[in-house]
């Protein structure tokens, strides 16, 4: 007996536990279309970011592969980001083949809603949290790596023009 769709505290609609679970738990697989990262922006960028209101069914898997679960999938698309969440997501490998999994973080209450860290990646974008944990971050954003990534970057004014020399 597999989570179920309903209406969210945290945004639009997420998905909530029919049973309770024990922490380890393997709880839902995110099933999806497997695509590269360039046909994943690009669906992104001029087609999903138009459907108004809608969120995004991206997992970014590596930087090779994102599953897409726009189209395709399981109703684990619809989990949303907490700060502090009671799954976590893994890929693991059953007899060659990769499949993502979410498992609870702690034991899990029926009916409670199920959430897992996105740790939503981007230099330039933020996106407000609203999971309403003490310790949210205020962002749906991982920003200790974007803090880690952008000390990597160098200010446009430092970069020396290469002379092919
Ligand atoms: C994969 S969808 C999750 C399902 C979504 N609630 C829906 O009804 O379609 C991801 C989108 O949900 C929203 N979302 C998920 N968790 C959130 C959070 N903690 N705070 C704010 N928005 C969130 C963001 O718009 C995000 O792009």
């Amino acid at each position: 007996m597999g989570p179920t769709k309903g209406k969210s505290g945290i945004h639009g609609f997420g998905i909530f536990a029919k049973h309770s679970h024990r922490a380890g738990d393997m709880v839902i697989e995110y099933t999806g279309e497997l695509v590269r990262p360039s046909i994943a922006d690009r669906r992104e960028h001029f087609i999903y970011n138009s459907l108004v209101g809608a969120g995004t069914y991206l997992f970014r898997i590596d930087n090779e592969r994102v599953i897409d679960a726009t189209r395709a999938g399981s109703i684990a698309h619809l989990i949303n980001h907490s700060c502090e969440p009671n799954c976590y997501s893994r890929v693991i490998n059953v007899h060659g083949d990769e499949h993502i999994i979410i498992f609870a973080k702690r034991d899990i209450k029926q009916w409670e809603e199920l959430t897992y860290d996105y740790r939503f990646f981007s230099i330039d974008e933020r996106l407000a949290c609203y999971c309403g944990f003490p310790r949210c971050r205020g962002v749906v954003n991982d920003t200790e790596a974007e803090e880690q990534v952008s000390k990597l970057l160098v200010n446009y004014s430092e970069l020396i023009q290469w002379t092919g020399e």
